[in-house]
Formats: structure tokens, sequence, C-alpha cells
């Protein structure tokens, strides 16, 4: 991940993802700048322009939707014209989570002000007041104005090494809002459907790992899918952060996304396997369902939407959406929520799926008032009302529409849902022209007709229906009343099983299978893929997104894997997987025989899920490192490759997600790009001086195992501690503390394990091993001890321990002269410097790369 083999189709995709940034555009006199950014040196140069932050036809779309009330309008406009601000999440599984807040409350916070010029906000910093225990918080400050003195520099240079090395999160404020109102705990299985790049992913990890105790793992766990591959690798990246084997990454259609169910796709082997299998059917607990969608709501952070946004954006997105939603409610346990929710403000994407979600599903579900929850947020309640536009035309029932635009637009983007097939007045083709029947009510963006700044006469007013249901229960969060993006969310209660066949309760409300299939210009910079991840032009392919859509399952109908599983099985056999690697039994139907399946044989491109259970290896591993009966390893251990000569890597998962991939094994439905915590990797060393070891713990893998690990482990006193991270190779008779030389000198040549005593007072107490406790894996070699972590990892601790334990009363560092000269053993295995590039978000959610040094040993991957 992240090296410099990255494609360049990745590193286009990045730029195009960056944003706020200031781009070469033609003059166009129907727009004008309203810019108000703090870039003003580039006006000097007449061909740079600044986005135009205005669109005619979003103007009367929004006003004609009611989406503000006119009195609002201006200023709901001026907000959408202004840089949106920074804001930012300091991830409370960091173990600086404490201090990090401290910071920013008492030093930051202050410190900031002076360099503060007023505006919208009275405050420089602040936290966000409805995100818990202030963990979320809101900078006034643009990246521009974070270069112009050196406390905005600190600032700016705290925010940017905190999210390399894991402890903040940038993410957009209004982002953060829908994990939430998933009201999720440490014990629920939680499907994200569409999670890339993984800011709520994130989130939700965090919130499955509260409350963790050193050593222990949650009994929950997170599924993040998406369908786009690349975006999901930004998931994976982002997600190695949290350390956490609870998580399963996936790239399926989400309107497709498997049901693994035992029951329906092995029904020969669902009853002996049912008894064994912790589950026997992927239900969840909370579904978020954070669609694609035309991202209007997003415009403050990028601009260049203006230019392209069309009311056919959020038209064409509101089938795949719908069947998304209708996916996730029946992936959803009864009892469970589901939170719907869009960075769109259309109500087409937004409350029309809604009611069409409650309309399919009756009283097996129920739309949430929320509230009273999160009561510091500023919201707005959903629309009941709204109208349809098309090619310019404005309709306001579903039996206005167009023959021939009857597969575009569909009844469900209506209030009532209705198609009107029974009304004898079903006869709006009757030869009326459009520009007719509508005058002057036409789309300037879409080139019709007439281009006028188009909002409606009054004598042609178009009467729209309005919805009975609650629709009122819906959170619209507009920009201008927390100076934030905007966003829309629904929260859903299953009540009762979803009716089998009731896709559609009457007809009604037309065939949701006849899908629309205009397709947007932009769709938040997103690419739709087709199940075999081949990507689906918009402009071109308009076939395959409708099949894509088609394609989705609103009741849980399974794939059925049987008749797949005779090819799997030859698959396997022709790939050589099997027994005598000693892994999984992977063939259910022929278990006990020498034929065993290579279960994702189907997903061509993607490593199988091989559960690891080399008896000699995980032995091996468990003496060298004495860790301790206690923490199961046997049936926790996952690799990527079936031959265990050549396992470089083997991840460690929690129960929650054992039981997952169980299932798995037997349905074998999951594309599975990614799972588990990476604990060890493989290690070599050039000169022959290897570890009797073959694998070292990985710094993923070292908070999880620390408690039990009671061999290869030296507790350092904190003046050693700070030599290793300043000077990352000692030798070991250079450490101050001669007994920690001598006992480092007596380790086994590899890897081992270094923890920071605190207490000097208690130097001799046993080691009690707690979340704050801080220890780093090393190399032992032959006369010299080496750190194996990043350089910016060691410069983060090295800061922190300097700020919160050297610089206090109870421990006062001691500078000494020894020679701590950061020599290297020229016979040892030394960390070789590689630079790696790693994926952030910039302080406007753009995502930027940049380059970190990574050391690891040489001959480890
Ligand atoms: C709004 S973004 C999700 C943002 C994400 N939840 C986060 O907080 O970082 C929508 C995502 O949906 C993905 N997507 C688009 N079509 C999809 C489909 N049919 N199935 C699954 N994911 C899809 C896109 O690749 C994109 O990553």
């Amino acid at each position: 991940m992240g090296g410099r083999g990255r494609s360049r189709t990745q590193r286009k995709h990045f730029k195009q993802s960056r944003e706020n940034v200031w781009k070469r555009s033609k003059p166009n006199p129907q727009q004008h700048s309203n810019d108000g950014s703090d870039n003003n040196d580039d006006n000097s140069n007449p061909t740079w322009q600044p986005f135009a932050t205005n669109n005619a036809a979003f103007d009367d779309y929004y006003k004609e939707q009611g989406i503000v009330p006119p009195e609002e309008w201006d200023k709901f406009i001026e907000f959408l014209g202004k840089p949106l601000p920074a804001a930012f999440r300091i991830n409370s599984s960091s173990h600086f989570c404490s201090d990090i807040r401290f910071q920013l409350q008492n030093d930051f916070v202050k410190s900031l002000q002076p360099e503060f010029i007023g505006g919208d906000e009275a405050e420089a910093l602040r936290p966000l007041p409805w995100y818990p225990e202030n963990l979320a918080w809101h900078s006034n400050f643009s990246r521009n104005q974070l270069r112009k003195n050196q406390t905005l520099e600190r600032f700016h240079e705290f925010l940017k090494q905190a999210n390399e090395i894991g402890n903040i999160t940038r993410q957009e404020a209004v982002s953060m809002v829908p994990p939430l109102f998933l009201d999720v705990h440490t014990d629920h299985f939680v499907l994200d459907m569409c999670a890339a790049p993984g800011s709520k992913t994130f989130q939700l990890l965090e919130i499955i790992h509260r409350c963790n105790k050193a050593g222990s793992l949650p009994s929950g766990m997170v599924v993040a899918n998406d369908i786009d591959v690349q975006r999901s690798n930004l998931l994976i990246h982002q997600m190695k952060r949290m350390c956490t084997a609870n998580l399963i990454v996936t790239n399926h259609e989400a309107q497709n996304f498997p049901g693994c169910d035992l029951n329906k796709n092995r029904p020969r082997a669902s009853e002996g396997a049912a008894k064994t299998l912790g589950i026997n059917q992927l239900l969840f607990d909370r579904v978020l369902c954070d669609v694609p969608c035309s991202g209007d709501g997003t415009l403050r952070k990028a601009p260049d939407l203006w230019r392209k946004w069309n009311a056919g954006m959020g038209n064409g997105l509101h089938g795949l959406q719908l069947q998304i939603a209708m996916r996730g409610i029946s992936l959803l346990k009864v009892g469970g929520r589901m939170v719907y929710s869009t960075c769109s403000l259309n109500p087409v994407e937004n409350e029309a799926v809604v009611a069409e979600i409650l309309r399919n599903c009756g009283d097996s579900v129920e739309l949430l008032d929320v509230s009273n929850e999160l009561p510091q947020l500023v919201r707005r309640p959903g629309l009941n009302k709204w109208k349809v536009r098309d090619k310019g035309i404005w309709l306001g029932l579903y039996k206005d529409v167009p023959k021939h635009r009857r597969s575009v637009v569909i009844p469900s983007m209506f209030p009532s849902g209705r198609s009107y097939a029974d009304s004898p007045d079903d006869s709006y083709d009757n030869g009326l022209e459009e520009t007719e029947r509508n005058g002057s009510n036409v789309d300037p963006a879409c080139g019709s007709q007439i281009a006028s700044s188009g909002s409606v006469p009054s004598s042609q007013v178009i009467q729209g229906e309005h919805s009975s249901l609650p629709l009122e229960r819906c959170i619209r969060i507009v920009p201008h009343d927390q100076n934030s993006g905007a966003f829309f969310i629904a929260v859903f209660h299953k009540r009762s099983p979803f009716p089998v066949g009731r896709e559609k309760n009457d007809n009604q409300h037309g065939d949701l299978h006849q899908r629309n299939c205009e397709v947007p210009e932009a769709i938040s910079g997103e690419v739709i893929k087709s199940e075999n991840n081949s990507d689906i032009n918009p402009a071109d392919d308009t076939g395959k997104l409708k099949k894509a859509t088609q394609d989705a399952s609103l009741v849980d109908e399974e794939v059925h894997e049987v008749d797949l599983m005779d090819e799997r099985c030859k698959i396997s056999e022709e790939n050589g997987s099997g027994e005598q690697q000693g892994n999984e039994v992977f063939c259910p139907e022929k278990s006990g025989d020498k034929t065993k399946l290579q279960i994702q044989g189907r997903w061509r491109g993607v490593d199988p899920v091989i559960l690891f259970k080399d008896e000699t290896i995980i032995n091996h591993i468990k003496a060298f490192y004495g860790i301790d009966d206690s923490f199961p390893l046997y049936g926790h251990l996952v690799t990527r490759n079936n031959d265990n000569n050549h396992v470089k890597r083997i991840y460690y998962i929690s129960k929650s997600v054992k039981d997952v991939l169980e299932l798995n094994f037997q349905v074998g439905q999951l594309k599975i790009a990614s799972v588990g915590l990476k604990m060890f990797e493989r290690q070599t060393s050039r000169d022959g001086n290897a570890s009797p070891c073959s694998f070292r713990i990985s710094s993923e893998g070292l908070p999880l195992l620390l408690p039990y690990i009671t061999k290869q482990i030296l507790h350092a006193s904190p003046v050693d501690f700070r030599h290793l991270l300043q000077y990352n190779t000692v030798k070991f008779e250079n450490f101050v503390d001669a007994e920690f030389g001598e006992k480092a000198s007596q380790l086994m040549m590899g890897c081992c394990v270094v923890v920071l005593r605190e207490d000097v007072r208690a130097f001799s107490d046993p080691m009690r091993v707690n979340l704050s406790t801080v220890a780093i894996g090393c190399w032992k070699g032959r006369s010299n001890m080496t750190v194996m972590v990043s350089t910016i990892d060691c410069q983060d601790l090295l800061e922190r321990l300097e700020k919160c334990l050297w610089s206090g009363d109870t421990i006062s560092m001691q500078e000494t002269d020894t020679d701590v000269s950061p020599v290297q053993d020229a016979q040892d295995i030394k960390p070789s410097d590689a630079t790696k590039i790693v994926v952030r978000e910039d302080a406007n959610g753009a995502e930027v790369e940049e380059e970190i040094d990574a050391v690891a040993p040489e001959g480890v991957e």
C-alpha cells in the first residue's frame, strides 16, 4: 500500500480529488465570482480565474423547491459561495486523545485567537458543540492563512503531523453526523454500504472500540463496502491507523450486497454447519447508507461543481440510491437502525428516496423522529412537497411526464410515488410541445429552447404533490445555520421482517426495476463501477448503469452459489490450494475429501482469504515471544496466500470477523479486499544472521498483543527510551541503564519490544500494561538495538512524551553525556529508509499525497 508503484490512474484520481484549488478556467460572462477566499494574489494574473460560485439553473431549481424560505435565500447563497472552514476529529482510540484535546483547549484556542480577524465567527478555533466529548473541532483559518506567521504555522504543523500519525482525522463537520445518529454499540455488527474513502467507517470503528481494555477486542465489527477499488484502497490505508481486527473491507455493488444466508445458499450443508457456525446469515444491527449523490452540499469545498451542476444529476442517481437503501433495509436485523444520508440538497435524492422506502416497506420500517438526539445540531425538517425537473420542464405529477421520458423520470421521484397507471387522464403524451405546455419554464443549463432565467411565471405555476408521510422527521443541514456544508440524513428503524415479495405493494408506484438510466455528468467525483469492476462511463454507457440498477434485489434474494461450487473446487485443484497447506478446509461439500476450495476463486484478481493454521509456525511464534496461552491465536489468524512457505503477512481477526469468515467459507459470497489487523510479518536477513523467528510483530499488531508478550520484551527507563527514539540505533554499552543494556544484549536476535516505564520510582514493580502504555517494536542486533518505527512516528512520540512526561514534575529527564551516537552495526540488520506515500485529506477535506519515511529492516516488506 502506498508505495511508489501506485498507478498513474490512482495519482490522477488523487489530483482530481483536490479541491479548493485555483484552476485555469475559460471566462464565462454568465457567471460571476463570489469567491471571498484569501487567494487574492492570483487575481493579478488575468488568465487565472477563481471558480464562479453561482449557477442560474441551481438558483431556479432550489428556489422553486423552497429549500430555504425566500427571506433566507441570499444568506444561503452567500454561504455556499464561501470557502468551507476546516474541521477535524480527534481519534478517540488514539493513545494521545486526551493530550490533544487538552492542547487544543488550553494552548491553541488561546494562542490562535489574536491572529483571527472576525467575520462570521467569533472564535478562531472551537469544538463542534454537538459532537460528544469535544472530540470534533472547527477552525476558521484557511490553508493560506495557516502559513502566514509562526503561531499559525505551529498550528498548521500540529494538524499535519497529528493527521499523519492518525491522532486526528480531517473531515467535513457535517459528514461526521450520520454515524452519530446510528447509535452504534460495541457489540454491533455494522454495515457501511458505500464506505470509501472511509471517514465515517473510521468513526464507526472508534465507537465499536470504545471502552476497550488493553489486549481485548470488542464483540462487534464493521463491514466497509465500496464498489470502487481505488477508493477502497484509500479506505484500507486510512483504517491502518485504527489498528483494528474488527473490520472487513468488501467490494460489492451495494444494491447487490450478498446476504450470505446459509439456508438459502447451502441448504445441504446448512444443517451440520449451522451447529458449528457462530452465525448462519449476515445481517446487521446497524447499516449506514451514505450513498453516491450529486454532491451539491459540498459546493463550498468543491466549487468546480458550480459549473457542472444541473437538475439531471440528482434525477440520474435516484434509482440507484433507492436500490442501495432498500438493500440496506433487507440486510438489517429486526430492531436495527439504518441511516440514509447524502451530501446533496436535492429532494429527489433525499425525501423521494425516503418516501419510497416507507411505501415499499409498509409497517415493517419506521422513519424515526430523532429531534431529541444531538440537540445542539441545528437542522431543518425534511420537505413534504417537491417537484421534479426534467429537460428544463417542471413536473408536478408523474402523469405529466412525457412517455418518452418515463424510463428516466420514474414515479418514486414524486411525493406520492403514484404512477397513475389506472388513471383515465394518463394522457400527457398527447402531442403538446414542451414549450407550449411549460412556457418559459426551461432550464438554461439544459440548453433547451428558452434560455431565460427560468423562474416559473405565476400564471403557469406547476402544482406539486404533497406527501402525507412523516418526512419532516428527516434532517436537512444547510450551510448558513452553522457555517458548514449541507447534508441530508434520515434514520430508519426496522420493526418487523421485510415482507418477502413486497417490492411494491400495489401497481400504482410503478416498477422499481424500470430504472432511471439517465446518468449524471458528475457524481461527487465518483466513478460508478459494475460488479466486475469495469468503469461505467456515465457519458456513453447508460446501458451498463441501467443494468447495474436493474439487478438490485429489493428483498433478500441471494445469488445462488451452489452451482458455482463444483467449478470452484476445480479452480482450487488447479491452483493446488488445499489441505497439504494445513489451512482452512474450504470445500464444505467435500470436507474430509482431499479436494479443497479456494473460496474466493470466483473473484478474479482478489487474493483468497485463508485461515492460517500452520501449527509449527504458530507455535514457533508463540514460543519466541512467550505469548501467553490466554491470547487466542488459533483460528484467529488469516493470510492472503495459501502457500505457507511464502506467507508474508499474518493478520489477526476478532471473534466477530472470524464468525463472518467462517460463514463465508460456507457460502463463498463476499469479495474481501482487506481483513484483519496485520500482526506478524515475515523477516529475512541478507547476511545470514537471521532471527530464530521468521516473523516480527508489526507495529499495528503490537498494542493488542502487548499484554500477552512475556519474552523478547524489555522495560526501558525514560532516558533510554528517549535515546532510542532520538537516535534510532543505540549500542548496548551506550544505554544509560547498564542493566537494560545487558538485558538487551541477552535477547534473542530479531524482533523485540521496548516498553517505556514511566515511573522511575516504581522501576522494580512488575509491569502492568494498560491502554496508555507506550511500547515500540525494535530489532535486537548483534551489538545494538534499532527502532522499527517510522521516522515521523518516532518524532511525534518524542514530542508528545516531551510535553506530557519529560517536562513534567514526575520525571525529570536528565541529559547525560553518554556517547549515544547514531552508529549502526554494519553486521546487523539495518533499517532502510524507504519513502512511502500516504494519502491524507487537506484542510478542506480534499485528498493529497504526501511522502513520509518508513523504517523497516531490509528484506522485510
Ligand atoms: C458519498 S461517497 C461515500 C463517502 C463515505 N461514506 C465516507 O464517509 O468517506 C459514496 C461512495 O459510494 C461508492 N459507490 C458508488 N456506487 C456504488 C455502488 N453501486 N455500490 C457501492 N458503492 C458505490 C463510491 O465509490 C463512493 O465511494
